[in-house]
């Protein structure tokens, strides 16, 4: 170690080199350029894989104080209303096949995402797919101790992308789950005897006007509108739906709701404004005020005021999930019985969706920065320590890019 330090050069950097010779031997890259390996962790909530998953995920997000705030009273109120909750969402999830494919389709996004980039971006491969989700398995704990078990942090440095799956941000979604990565760095990534030698962590918090996600939603939405007659095409409204937030946090100067929009406007745009349309919101929870127009009011005023054409459009995820399934397909379509009313499908496996990912990726390895300017400034009416703590944590992780 001495004669390392004489050198100069950082074990972290040695760690790679050896990571190198070890695993790129088969690369199509040149091994001795590349920066790699580099792994690229979905983060995203995750939901249950299978009815009896149900429980321990509403419990989780019932405690998650940067999703639904209780206070002091938050293990003692969140364990009750989560307990009560349960029967009633198991049955939902009964209802779409017995469970989330979130799962499913973030593995496979992530792995198939990964295969393009160690093509496109040859200086950062190998590329390993990581999945961390909030409240259902994988968990972000689970997944950090995977990352230190494959060779990376612990003492042995490398580098991680922290890409959140929601495509625009909200501190309810990708800022809790930053928190929560954050969380698991402090508790299992201490370094090495000098606390040097944990993952260098960059984030990828938002992309909701990336022409990739703009091109796969709007090959979608063609797709569907080709299922209605010529004469009639130009006539349909398009609803794009997004999960809403409670009003307290819309307040608080939560930067979802412009995101949102701004990925529709971009969808119209490339779209040529060709229909009307909408952005509505979805599946709010409890008695608190949130954001409107609601989705279903929305569908039943359309259909009885004589507008029966409508294609509804999930804007705000990425993959198929109990809200899509369940809530936009047998309530809100389902009740309407007509087949006029339709849902475009989710982005799930679309290869053009999968590109975009990697593109994402690649655009943000080049630039080498920690995270977007965005995300460094906290709320207006932000008062959490965590906020303050994980932004801090991140944004200073530029040095050891
Ligand atoms: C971008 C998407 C989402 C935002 C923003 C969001 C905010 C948000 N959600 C709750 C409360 C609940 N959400 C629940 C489920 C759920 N939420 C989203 C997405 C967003 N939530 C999804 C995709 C799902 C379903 C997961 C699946 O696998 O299908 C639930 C649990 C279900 C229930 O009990 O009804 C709750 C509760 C709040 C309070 C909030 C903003 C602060
Ligand atoms: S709530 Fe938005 S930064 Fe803390
Ligand atoms: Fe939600």
């Amino acid at each position: 170690m001495a004669s390392i330090r004489k050198l100069g050069i950082p074990a972290s950097r040695l760690w790679r080199t050896n990571q190198q010779i070890r695993g790129l031997a088969s690369h199509a890259s040149n091994p001795s350029t590349s920066k790699g390996p580099t792994a690229i962790v979905f983060m995203n909530m995750g939901g249950p894989s299978t009815t009896d998953e149900v429980g321990g995920f509403l419990s989780r997000l019932f405690a998650d104080p940067d999703l639904i705030p209780l206070g002091r009273l938050q293990s003692y109120i969140g364990p009750l209303i989560s307990r009560r909750r349960t029967p009633k969402i198991q049955k939902q999830y009964a209802e779409i096949g017995g469970g989330s494919p979130i799962r499913k389709w973030s593995e496979h996004q992530a792995s198939e995402m990964c295969k393009i980039l160690d093509t496109i971006s040859p200086d950062t491969a190998p590329h390993k797919p990581y999945v961390a989700f909030r409240y259902a398995n994988p968990l972000t704990e689970e997944t950090y101790n995977k990352l230190l078990a494959d060779g990376f942090g612990d003492g042995k440095g490398g580098r991680a992308v922290a890409f959140t799956q929601y495509p625009q941000y909200s501190c309810s979604t990708t800022g809790s789950s930053l928190n929560e990565l954050w969380k698991w760095r402090n508790r299992l990534d201490k370094g090495d005897a000098n606390s040097k030698g944990a993952i260098a962590w960059s984030v990828i918090d938002r992309w909701p006007v990336h022409p990739g996600l703009v091109e796969a939603f709007a090959a979608n939405i063609e797709k569907t509108l080709a299922e209605y007659p010529q004469d009639r095409r130009d006539k349909v409204v398009l609803l794009f739906s997004a999960h809403s937030l409670p009003m307290s946090v819309v307040n608080r100067g939560d930067p979802y709701p412009a995101e949102v929009a701004a990925t529709v406007y971009a969808v119209m745009q490339r779209l040529k404004f060709k229909n009307p349309y909408r952005l509505v919101w979805q599946s709010q929870v409890g008695p608190s005020a949130w954001l409107g127009a609601q989705t279903s009011d929305t569908v039943a005023n359309y259909v009885k005021k004589g507008q029966k054409e409508l294609v509804l459009i999930p804007i705000a995820f990425t993959s198929d999930h109990i809200e899509t399934l369940y809530e936009l397909d047998q309530e809100i379509i389902g009740e309407t019985g007509l087949d006029t009313v339709k849902r475009v499908e989710s982005l799930n496996g679309s290869p053009i969706f999968i590109q975009a990912l990697a593109d994402i990726v690649k655009e943000h390895l080049a630039k080498n920065i920690s995270c977007s300017p965005q995300m460094m400034l906290r709320c207006p009416g932000c008062v959490s320590e965590r906020c303050l703590e994980s932004k801090k944590f991140f944004g200073e992780q530029q040095a050891s890019l």
